[in-house]
């Protein structure tokens, strides 16, 4: 196995996901903003990665309001999927653009190595699905991004996951009726967002035939629901997806301050993540050893 790649294949990791969405554990995906989170959260034992929206246009210094493109979204989220033997769900917004678009986002990002994207049912340009103001287009536009997207997969595998944003814009009867329509469109997964209380969550559950996908991001509409209490609703999956940048630049910003007033990071240094750490994340010896290999080759197929 090369120190380049995962040693799963991308087929491996989809038919993974899927194995696990069929489980009856609930699938824990945080977010990953860079690959080499994606490498931690999968030395913490969670059942997959999760590349949010959010964090990723916050990265970039954007605001989450659909500006990022459907190339920068496939190369970082690619980036952070083959960094991984875990299966990646990245976070498609609205598929960036018309049906079509969405058909062609789906093929992207096969491409790029992830397992499962998701789509909304939001108007462009998007909003967080936790702010007031957001608007989602009528039921049959979002089956057609769907039918779109469902069409355009290679590999059957691959998760097509529908958000529905409407429990905020049209009542949670309406958003249960748009999950039941997406599930019959070929959605493998349905995200629920901004549901406001556990009954929300227990009422979308004995409604819709398919797995559901529960949203823990936190200052947002939703109570921050256990692993353990998702799993007793039902819930089949749950993200988080801001999660990791928050913390990170919580610490962040605690450290630079800490700097800016004593003139040295000396009085922080144990609260970062030691070299040692950083280096068995990447493997830094397994790239020594695969170096040390080059360098010691000789034609004859003999090294020292
Ligand atoms: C899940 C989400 O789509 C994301 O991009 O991570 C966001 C999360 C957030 O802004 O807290 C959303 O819920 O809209
Ligand atoms: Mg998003």
């Amino acid at each position: 196995m090369s120190v380049f790649s995962s040693g799963v294949t991308d087929a491996d990791k989809r038919a993974a996901l899927r194995a696990g969405l069929n489980s009856s554990r609930l699938q824990r995906w945080p977010g990953a903003f860079s690959p080499l989170v994606a490498k931690l959260v999968a030395d913490l034992g969670f059942e997959g990665v999760y590349v949010s929206g959010a964090a990723l246009s916050a990265d970039l210094g954007l605001p989450d309001i659909g500006l990022t493109t459907l190339s920068e979204v496939a190369a970082r989220g690619g980036a952070i999927a083959r960094a991984t033997d875990l299966p990646t769900l990245i976070d498609a917004d609205t598929g960036f653009g018309q049906p079509m678009s969405a058909a062609r986002t789906v093929a992207a990002l096969e491409d790029a190595g992830l397992a499962g994207c998701h789509l909304e049912d939001q108007v462009n340009p998007k909003r967080c699905g936790h702010l007031d103001g957001k608007e989602v287009v009528p039921a049959e536009e979002m089956i057609q991004r769907l039918t779109a997207a469902v069409g355009a997969r290679r590999d059957p595998n691959f998760v097509i996951c529908a958000r529905t944003d409407a429990r905020d814009v049209e009542g949670l009867d309406a958003a249960i009726e748009r999950a039941r329509a997406y599930v019959a469109a070929g959605a493998d997964l349905i995200f629920t967002e901004a549901l406001a209380d556990p009954d929300e969550f227990a009422r979308f559950r004995a409604a819709v035939e398919a797995p559901l996908l529960a949203n823990m991001t936190e200052f947002g509409k939703s109570p921050l629901l256990s692993a353990a209490e998702l799993h007793d609703l039902g819930y089949n999956a749950v993200i988080y997806p801001v999660t990791t940048l928050r913390l990170a630049m919580g610490a962040v910003e605690d450290g630079l301050r800490q700097i800016a007033l004593d003139g040295t990071q000396a009085g922080v240094v144990d609260r970062m993540q030691h070299r040692q750490r950083l280096y068995e994340l990447v493997r830094y010896a397994d790239y020594n050893d695969f170096d040390s290999s080059l360098f010691t080759y000789t034609a004859g197929g003999d090294s020292a």
